[in-house]
């Protein structure tokens, strides 16, 4: 009696065992396979396509300013930008201090592409551009333009961090931009505060 007795207690347990494992198979199998919402994938693809968008705008800003000599780094206009940012951050519900972190990695971003121009320039002992583009007319309005268009980015890319796999989907896609960028490490500059979201 006894002997039986132990002998179906074990099965039980094993039995138990293996139904766990399944279970726990099966888990992974799914976690692994779900995917992010297309949705997700629209407001990823948009933020990185805009943070790049705006990067290529510094090539422009370091041509204006070998020619103009003016510094790189500019203070006061960034002061003014995310005057603007934290404005339009409060209205839309971003996180202001992500929103200012951000613009901060876009400005940091712009002057590590501009220093490197200048740098190659000045070895190459490049003259004054023809044409250059002027930065208070062309230029500095294509970034403004952008302003709005980040904020109501990082407002959606908020509301993603419930979702683990759109996060995922975002930093695959960041690793990928990130590789396949003329200026890369800029970029990652650019990116640094989503990542460490
Ligand atoms: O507008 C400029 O002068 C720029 O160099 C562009 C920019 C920006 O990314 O917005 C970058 C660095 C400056 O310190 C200020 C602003």
């Amino acid at each position: 009696m006894n002997r039986v007795s132990l002998g179906a207690g074990s099965l039980g347990l094993r039995r138990l065992g293996w139904i766990a494992a399944g279970l726990l198979i099966s888990g992974v199998v799914l976690a692994a396979d779900r995917q992010a919402s297309d949705e997700a994938r629209e407001t990823v693809d948009g933020l990185l396509g805009q943070v790049e968008q705006r990067l290529a705008v510094a090539p422009d800003v370091a041509m204006a300013k070998w020619n103009s000599g003016a510094p790189i780094n500019a203070p006061e206009r960034e002061a003014q930008i995310l005057e603007r940012v934290v404005v339009e951050a409060q209205q839309q519900g971003v996180d202001q201090q992500l929103a200012r972190a951000f613009f901060q990695d876009q400005f940091d971003a712009s002057k590590a592409v501009q220093q490197q121009l200048h740098q190659q320039w000045q070895q190459a002992s490049q003259p004054p551009f023809d044409n250059p583009p002027d930065l208070a007319s062309d230029v500095r309005p294509q970034l403004d333009t952008l302003t709005p268009q980040l904020i109501q980015s990082l407002h959606e890319y908020q509301s993603l961090e419930d979702e683990p796999a759109a996060l995922q989907y975002f930093e695959d896609n960041a690793a990928r931009a990130v590789a396949d960028h003329e200026y890369a490490e800029a970029l990652e500059m650019a990116l640094s505060s989503l990542r460490e979201e």
